[in-house]
Formats: C-alpha cells, sequence, structure tokens
C-alpha cells in the first residue's frame, strides 16, 4: 500500500517510480505548475497527496489546515521544502533567507525587516520613482507602436533592486550587467529529481555542471557570485556613505498593463484617478490614496498570482492540523490559483477581473487570498512591491492610454515553475490627448 492511502490521504494517480508525480506536471507543456495542481483539486477534492520524487506533499485550499499551518502553528512549520542545491537552511551562510529555517531564518528576517519600515520605504520610493521617470523616457521612444511592455517591466524592477540593494548608483536599464534573462525551466524540473536520486549524486551533478561553460548550473552559479559580491560592495559602500553622512535609499506590473488592455472601463477610472495626482512627481503619501490602483493590483494578483509556488511549508513537528494529522517531513502546500478562483469564496464572478470588489470591503474570507503568502514567512517585499507598481503605472498613465495592439492576444501565454511569468505582454501606449 502506498504512503498517502496509508495515512488516508486520497492521492493522485500515475505516481512513477522516480519523479512521483512531476513528471505529470511537466508532461503538460500548456500549463504552469502551480495552474495544472487546479486540475488535480478539480478530481481529488481540496486535500490530496502527492509525491515529489520521494518527497510527500499535501496540497490543500481547506481555510482551516491553511491558518494553522501558516499562522497558528508557526513552530511546527517554520521551514520551506529545500533540496540539495540549497545547503543546509539551519547553517551554512550561503543559504538566504527565502530557503533559512529556524534560528538562522528569524536572524536573517530580524536584520531584512527594518529596511521595509514606513520610514525606510519612503526613502526608497525616492530611487522608485526615478527609476519610473528612467522607464518612462525610454518608453516614449516607442510611443504608438506595439510593444512588449513586460520587457521594461523586467528592466525597470531589477533596476531597482540594483539601486536599492546592490550599490548600483544610478539607473541602467537595459545595459544592466546583473539583468540575466534566462529562463531556467529546466532546471527547476531538474530539482523536482531531488527526492528521489542521492543528494551526493545531485551535488556532484552539480559540480559537474559548473564546469560547463554556459550550462544552467554554470549561469546560475555566475550569477549567484556577482549577487553576492556586489550585495558586499553596497554593505561597503553603505559604510562609506554613513561615514560621509550620505544616506539614500515586480514582475505582476506587466500583468496589470494587459489587463489595462483587455479591460475598457479601466484607463478611464484610472485616468481620473491619475490626474487628480497630475504632477510631476507622486509623492509616498499619495500613493496611500489611490485606492483604484491599489484595487487593480489586488486584482491582478488574485488572478495572476505569479508566486504561487512558495506558499509551503515543511513539517518539522509530527502535529494535527484542523483535524489533519501532518507528519514531520511532510510538506503542505496550497493550490492558490484553485483558492483565487473559487466561486464560493469570491462569488459567481471569481474568474473575472473586476477591481471594484476591492473598493469597500475584503471581499474574501480569511486566508482565501494569498499572492503574498501568509504568516511570519509571509513575503517581506509586498509593500515595496506595491510602491513600484503604483508609481510605474501612475507614470505612464500620466501620459498614455494603454491600448491593445495587433498581436495583444485573448490570453496571457504563462510559463515558469517556480515563479510564473508571460512570455511577452504585448500592448500599445498611445499618447493622451
Ligand atoms: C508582486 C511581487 C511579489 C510577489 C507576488 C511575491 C510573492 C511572494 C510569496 C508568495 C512569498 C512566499 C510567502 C510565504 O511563504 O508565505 C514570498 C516570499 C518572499 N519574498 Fe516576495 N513577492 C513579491 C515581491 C517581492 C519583493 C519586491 C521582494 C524584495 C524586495 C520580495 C522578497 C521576498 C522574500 C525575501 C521572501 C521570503 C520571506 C521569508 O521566507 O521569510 N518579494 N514572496
Amino acid at each position: 500500500m502506498s504512503y498517502w492511502k496509508r495515512r488516508n490521504i486520497i492521492e493522485v494517480e500515475g505516481k512513477s517510480l522516480f519523479t512521483g508525480h512531476y513528471h505529470l506536471f511537466f508532461a503538460d507543456k500548456e500549463k504552469t505548475f502551480t495552474r495544472k495542481l487546479g486540475d488535480f483539486t478539480k478530481s481529488y477534492g481540496k486535500t490530496y497527496g502527492i509525491y515529489q520524487g520521494l518527497n510527500k506533499i499535501i496540497v490543500t485550499n481547506d481555510l482551516d489546515i491553511i491558518s494553522e499551518v501558516f499562522v497558528k502553528q508557526f513552530e511546527n512549520f517554520h521551514g520551506r521544502q529545500v533540496n540539495p542545491f540549497v545547503g543546509d537552511p539551519e547553517k551554512e551562510k550561503m543559504v538566504h533567507m527565502f530557503f533559512a529555517r529556524g534560528a538562522r531564518w528569524k536572524r536573517l528576517r530580524a536584520l531584512a525587516s527594518p529596511a521595509f519600515t514606513n520610514a525606510n520605504l519612503k526613502k526608497i520610493h525616492e530611487t522608485v520613482e526615478d527609476s519610473a521617470l528612467e522607464m518612462v523616457k525610454l518608453l516614449d521612444k516607442v510611443a504608438d507602436k506595439e510593444i512588449n511592455i513586460r520587457d521594461y517591466f523586467n528592466e525597470y524592477t531589477m533596476d531597482i533592486i540594483c539601486r536599492v540593494s546592490m550599490g548600483q548608483t544610478e539607473s541602467k536599464m537595459f545595459k544592466n550587467p546583473y539583468f540575466f534573462d534566462v529562463d531556467y525551466t529546466s532546471f527547476f524540473p531538474m530539482m523536482a529529481y531531488c527526492g528521489l536520486i542521492p543528494s551526493f549524486l545531485i551535488k556532484l551533478s552539480f559540480m559537474i555542471g559548473a564546469m560547463i561553460p554556459n550550462s544552467e548550473v554554470d549561469i546560475f552559479l555566475k550569477l549567484t557570485d556577482k549577487i553576492g559580491k556586489a550585495v558586499e560592495a553596497r554593505i561597503k559602500q553603505r559604510e562609506d556613505d554613513e561615514k560621509r553622512g550620505i544616506e539614500k535609499g515586480e514582475p505582476s506590473d506587466f500583468i496589470d498593463m494587459f489587463l489595462d488592455a483587455k479591460v475598457d472601463e479601466l484607463p478611464d477610472e484610472g485616468g481620473e484617478e491619475y490626474s487628480r495626482a497630475n504632477v510631476s512627481s507622486i509623492d509616498y503619501d499619495t500613493l496611500g490614496r489611490l485606492k483604484y490602483l491599489e484595487a487593480v493590483f489586488k486584482e491582478t494578483l488574485r488572478v495572476y498570482p505569479l508566486a504561487a509556488s512558495a506558499n509551503a511549508r515543511e513539517c518539522t513537528r509530527t502535529t494535527t492540523a484542523a483535524g489533519l494529522r501532518i507528519e514531520k517531513g511532510e510538506s503542505v502546500m496550497t493550490d492558490t490559483w484553485t483558492l483565487h478562483h473559487d466561486k464560493n469564496l469570491w462569488g459567481p464572478d471569481a474568474d473575472e477581473f473586476v477591481p471594484e470588489r476591492w473598493l469597500n470591503k475584503i471581499p474574501h474570507p480569511q486566508g482565501a487570498y494569498l499572492p503574498f503568502g501568509a504568516g511570519p514567512r509571509m513575503c517581506i517585499g509586498m509593500r515595496l512591491a506595491y510602491i513600484e507598481e503604483k508609481v510605474a503605472l501612475c507614470h505612464i498613465l500620466r501620459k498614455y492610454d494603454i491600448a491593445e495592439g495587433p498581436n495583444t492576444g485573448e490570453e496571457l501565454n504563462l510559463r515558469g515553475t517556480a515563479l510564473v511569468h508571460p512570455t511577452h505582454v504585448k500592448v500599445i501606449l498611445k499618447t493622451r490627448n
């Protein structure tokens, strides 16, 4: 009898010896990992078991279990599932906050949190706005033509990260040395097999990959190395700045663009709001008043929860959560796409893009909206993401209407594993009269 059957948990059919259920995900080229989960939820219900190689994952959309796992029983679920590429999440220096756990995670989170206080975000806002204005200058050159706005937002968000955390002193969009537009789609599936292959073999294959120039492992390591050096340079620069008395301060933006182009009423409603903020600079406090824009951002991430695969925790001590026994070593993952489109939670228009649902009330039961996760490990950069998105859209919509082009298409072509992204978002920025 299989593990899940012994545990009295429904098991998805089609398990293979080598990949568990992961071959089912990667065989479906049309659906990203997190959307494929929706097919299983339809067939197997709210809670069921899958295998990632040998790793055991409980997928659930039961709000009580989610609340127990992500919030109330944090002490039993403080880690994410890791693989041998990541290293020891409790000890190794190279393991960053996302994968760290236990005391090491606590320390990293405590060190990073002050960067996202109101006072610091106010400072960061200056840099964000400068990058947004630089992006608009680049967009001016392609106004009234069909463009892939995704490329501009990729550069914009990378520009901000490099300026805010890596010591880059000015905007470098489209000439940023840290920008790697690498498609890791085969790298991540490879990780999926880690549950089965002994970890020394994985480490060996990693070492071999590192010796092959331009292999994905090689590119990944070079990127990690560059980022490490840049962060060290930034620390040094900050120390120098402080001595001299100087203190200076995602990816869903392009999806907003797509939806703006598809929803006729939106540009007008948005436009009115932006013209109220019709000044060359949009200050930090004004951002908080742009309620419709905020509703657009929230609704975009409801319809497209891009980082949904991060919504998972590994159980570090056997426990019971809302009546479900969860064993040490099992992981719990939410099927966030299904949760965000559930008509029982959001109403009959759950599949439609309706920003207005956010205007007057919270439109969902607690725990049903997870674009940034939940509990103590929820996304630390959420407020920065809001600022980036609002500032960029404000500046763009002050000058342009967003219109469909000949290649906008009906559906986004979503790709990716850990993070989902559209391959392109074609729109025309029409100069406003
Ligand atoms: C629209 C943009 C973004 C989305 C949708 C997003 C989504 C997420 C999600 C779903 C998680 C997992 C939360 C959980 O496990 O409960 C996460 C974690 C995280 N995010 Fe974001 N994120 C975004 C932007 C950012 C930005 C701008 C930063 C940094 C400046 C950032 C840094 C992090 C970090 C460090 C974690 C790990 C936190 C921890 O484990 O303690 N994110 N994010």
